[in-house]
């Protein structure tokens, strides 16, 4: 069964390309669009065989996206310095004055370290097309970037890109994984070592807080479709930020993650505090009775309390008013539930998005404290590359941003996959409990990938 969408927006879309024509002082940005009827997105982007292939959806939103191709691609490989970043950023985003224009993409965990090959240091672009879902309303988009090459060239690319489009298909059925081997990295000795390092008095003094964290490889025989492993996870996680970003066939990162880094609007921004975790009961009068222990507990609060000042003292200089929540509250998952508080700021004039992932990422919910200490140890310690795992991906644009921290992800590769857990070590931490909340982090995915 296929399922019926856009050959009339195609051509609708296609007439407007070759209709359009650029006036003197336009934006040398464009986007053009027309109204589809429903379609599920994440099918529709699995059906597609052009790269990049991007997906996006927003916490608090109705909001989707899928989106394929590029018409601007930066990608930082290798060395990376925050002001080229920078420069290119700001460069890239006076180009337009249009607010649907949006640049999709991540930066690594850690900057100064290697990361995965793809997915590089920084790496964001500007789709060449996009579907997006805003509650019931559907529409197909093409941007036109005339900063890279002539005219001409540039609307014949986009028309032959729209001629390109696969026909939507419905996602195949989920199906169980037979499990060839796992490995965890650190194993199970390594991280009882780390542990115990990091909670050493001599060495807590000093650094309160690092969250360490592993890699577990689960070996495959079998392909697995990572959109619709995505669109499980959606199903299971519907209150978190689901995306992935596929810029070669053999290799997508996808997450279900809770964790805002930040959204800001204009100059208002909404970040977080989200650290502190235990698992769900089995009843209500269970499921209570743990969030109020969890509330209670010391070493949850102290874990959640680290973040929520941290994130406090980079954003005052950086604001003219910053409010964070006083007592956290529980951000329930389908097996997990987290301490979390709110906090927003009103940025002063001139803030961009670029300073703000500078001041903000990596928050000690993923990285440590104070920052470059715990990231020193992470890159010395941990035994593996993080690549964009606790990393920061989004999208922006001149007046609005939206990023998310890149936690309960998975790497999908031929044969392999790869998921990541941390957990934040602090005083009063106990390794065989971090080692157990590992897990009880990886339970979502599990249970969709295997019979647990
Ligand atoms: C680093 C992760 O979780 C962070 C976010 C929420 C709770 C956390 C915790 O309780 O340790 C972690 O700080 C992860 O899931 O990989
Ligand atoms: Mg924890």
């Amino acid at each position: 069964m296929t399922i019926p969408l856009l050959p009339q927006a195609v051509k609708s879309l296609t007439d407007k390309i070759k209709s359009f024509t650029l006036q003197p002082n336009s934006d040398p940005i464009v986007q053009l669009s027309v109204v589809v009827s429903p379609i599920p997105v994440i099918a529709w982007l699995a059906a597609q065989s052009t790269y990049p292939r991007v997906y996006w959806k927003g916490r608090d939103t109705e909001e989707e996206v899928a989106a394929i191709g590029s018409c601007k691609d930066f990608f930082f490989g290798d060395e990376v310095d925050d002001i080229e970043l920078s420069v290119e950023y700001q460069k890239q985003r006076a180009l337009t004055n249009n607010q649907e224009i949006r640049y999709y993409g991540g930066v690594a965990f850690d900057r100064r370290n290697e990361s995965w090959p793809d997915f590089g240091k920084a790496h964001f672009v500007l789709p060449r097309i996009e579907l997006r879902r805003s509650g019931n309303d559907y529409k197909l988009l093409v941007n036109l970037n005339f900063t890279e090459q002539e005219f001409t060239q540039e609307i014949d690319d986009a028309l032959q890109s729209l001629q390109a489009l696969d026909a939507p298909k419905p996602l195949a059925p989920p199906n169980k994984v037979a499990l060839m081997g796992r490995s965890d990295r650190p194993d199970r000795y390594r991280w009882d070592e780390l542990v115990n390092r990091v909670t050493h008095p001599k060495f807590i003094e000093d650094t309160p807080k690092v969250v360490l964290s592993r890699l577990t490889q689960l070996e495959i025989n079998e392909q697995v479709d990572p959109w619709m492993l995505l669109a499980c996870w959606q199903g299971r996680n519907p209150n978190s930020f689901q995306f992935g970003f596929q810029f070669s066939p053999d290799s997508t990162f996808i997450s279900c993650t809770p964790e805002r880094l930040y959204r800001r609007r204009q100059r208002e921004l909404f970040t977080e505090a989200l650290a502190g975790t235990t698992i769900r009961g089995l009843n209500q009068e269970e499921d209570k009775a743990l969030a109020q222990e969890l509330l209670d507990d010391t070493k949850n609060s102290h874990e959640n309390q680290l973040v929520r000042q941290h994130i406090v003292d980079v954003l005052n200089p950086l604001s003219n008013y910053v409010g964070a929540e006083e007592t956290p509250t529980v951000f329930k998952l389908s097996h997990i539930q987290h301490l979390h508080r709110s906090i927003r700021a009103e940025l002063k004039p001139g803030v961009n998005d670029f300073q703000l992932i500078q001041a903000l990422h990596p928050t000690p919910a993923v990285g440590g404290l104070p920052k470059e200490s715990a990231m020193n140890f992470i890159r010395q310690q941990e035994g593996y590359v993080r690549g964009w795992y606790a990393g920061a991906c989004g999208y922006f644009n001149k007046y609005e941003s939206e990023f998310a921290v890149a936690i309960r992800s998975a790497l999908i590769e031929p044969g392999r996959i790869n998921l990541f857990a941390g957990a934040g070590i602090v005083a009063g931490s106990e390794a065989d409990k971090e080692w157990t909340e590992l897990e009880n982090k990886l339970t979502t995915i599990l249970s969709i990938l295997t019979e647990l």
